[in-house]
């Protein structure tokens, strides 16, 4: 079980560990956690404290670094992506003290960028970084270089708002659904309350999931090749053309004289704008709804449901500032295509941010309203962070190794 740090601990911060007045009892653990996106890697070392054996553990914090490209980009050079694996958990040499070094777990799962390599290269990566995991001195458990479902990247999201919100523990629990927007796959999760949803959704949509001595049924699933970066693919049609080599990818999204080249996944696009057609709102959302239409289970829960969002759909409401980068914010569904078509009718305006700026904004709002079928005004929670620490999947899959491993339960 674990809580927060209680208000009154606010002085710890302003001692190093050892000579805290407040740690002279307590017992400290460490987790590493690695998220080996589509775009990048991320390290997370958190630290749990624990006052007293019959007290849960409490977090305490979070360090936080990141590396791109993702691991997915190294596909023809596995051990230079693990290089940058490498790198990162040197970091975790300097803030895990070495007498914690041995008993402190370290973990990545990959996600959507490493789901879409053929399985032999990716193994291949993966096999690598397991030799810089064994050659570090930190507790290596089994498996702990691995793909991870994408239910259990919905799952564990959800846990890690719903944690840091407070909602999963004590009285008034009022849980939030997450949106994840990864560049490779998009993940959507709540806790369903009605009966109707239960029985309506298809059962690879439903799974169960035991922390914190509870059990979650939650509606969860993971879109491989819905992400931003996949959909900016798709909507170019370059996912259905064998050879992209020397082949330009046009479309209405674009600014009209636009012509550039773009590595994701480690293959090289060509793309531009449409010269000589359309450009504008109307057919760029045209071209990205055929991304979406049709192909998502649209729960009729979700709009009774309050949903936290992060990741791309909050650095791209960032980007056209619909919310401050410190402090996020609440949007509805509808500012999304408002702003797509300020952005896509004045492209040239934009054309100092990145040149998708309009396909972005378009397809988040197409995949918000037509795929999973939001109305124009749900209120969405734009979130980077909770109380300092990292709106990831990230927690979630530390609390659930702590509780595999007996640290907690
Ligand atoms: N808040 C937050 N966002 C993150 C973190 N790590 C990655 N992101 C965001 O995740 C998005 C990229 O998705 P990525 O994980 O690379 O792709 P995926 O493999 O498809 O999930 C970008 O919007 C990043 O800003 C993190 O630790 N915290
Ligand atoms: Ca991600």
């Amino acid at each position: 079980i674990f809580s927060h740090t209680s208000p009154e601990m606010w002085f710890q911060g302003l001692f190093p560990p050892s000579v805290c007045p407040a740690n002279a009892n307590v017992d400290t653990f460490y987790g590493i956690m690695f998220d080996a996106g589509s775009t990048g890697t991320r390290i997370h070392i958190y630290t749990f404290v624990q006052r007293s054996p019959d007290q849960p553990l409490e977090l305490e914090g979070e360090i936080f670094e990141s590396v791109k490209p993702g691991l997915s980009a190294y596909v023809d050079q596995p051990e230079k992506g693990a290089e940058t694996v490498r790198g990162l958990l040197e970091m975790a040499e300097d803030a895990v003290p070495p007498s914690h070094w041995k008993k402190t777990p370290v973990v990545l799962k990959a996600t959507a960028g490493l789901r879409l390599l053929a399985e032999q290269k990716a193994q291949a990566l993966l096999s690598e970084v397991r030799e810089v995991f064994e050659e570090s001195p930190f507790l290596v458990p089994d498996n702990s270089v691995s793909i991870m479902d994408g239910t259990y990247e919905g799952i564990l999201a959800w846990i890690t708002v719903n944690f840091l919100t407070g909602q999963l523990y004590g009285q008034n629990q009022q849980t939030f659904g997450i949106l994840d927007l990864g560049g490779a796959s998009t993940q959507i999760t709540f806790l369903p309350h009605s009966k109707e949803t239960l029985e309506q959704t298809p059962v690879d949509f439903l799974a169960s999931f035991e922390m914190f001595n509870n059990t979650y049924k939650l509606y969860t699933h993971s879109y491989l090749g819905f992400g931003l970066k996949a959909a900016r693919l798709a909507a170019l049609g370059a996912l259905e053309k064998e050879a992209t080599d020397g082949h330009m990818f046009r479309s209405s999204c674009l600014p009209k004289q636009l012509e550039a080249e773009w590595h994701f996944g480690g293959v090289k696009y060509q793309y531009g704008g449409n010269r000589e057609g359309e450009t504008g709102f109307e057919p760029c959302y045209s071209e990205v709804l055929k991304v979406v239409q049709g192909k998502l289970h649209q729960p009729n829960e979700i709009h009774r449901r309050s949903f936290y969002a992060f990741s791309y759909y909050y650095d791209r409401a960032v980007d056209t500032d619909l919310i401050d980068y410190e402090k996020g914010g609440v949007l509805e569904v509808r500012d999304f295509e408002r702003k797509a078509k300020e952005v896509c009718n004045n492209v040239d305006s934009y054309s100092s941010a990145s040149p998708f700026l309009c396909m972005d904004l378009s397809y988040i709002a197409a995949l918000l309203k037509e795929g999973f079928g939001f109305g124009d005004s749900t209120l969405l929670q734009l979130t980077k962070k909770v109380n300092n620490i990292e709106t990831s999947w990230t927690l979630g899959a530390t609390f659930h190794l702590l509780q595999l491993l007996g640290v907690s339960h």
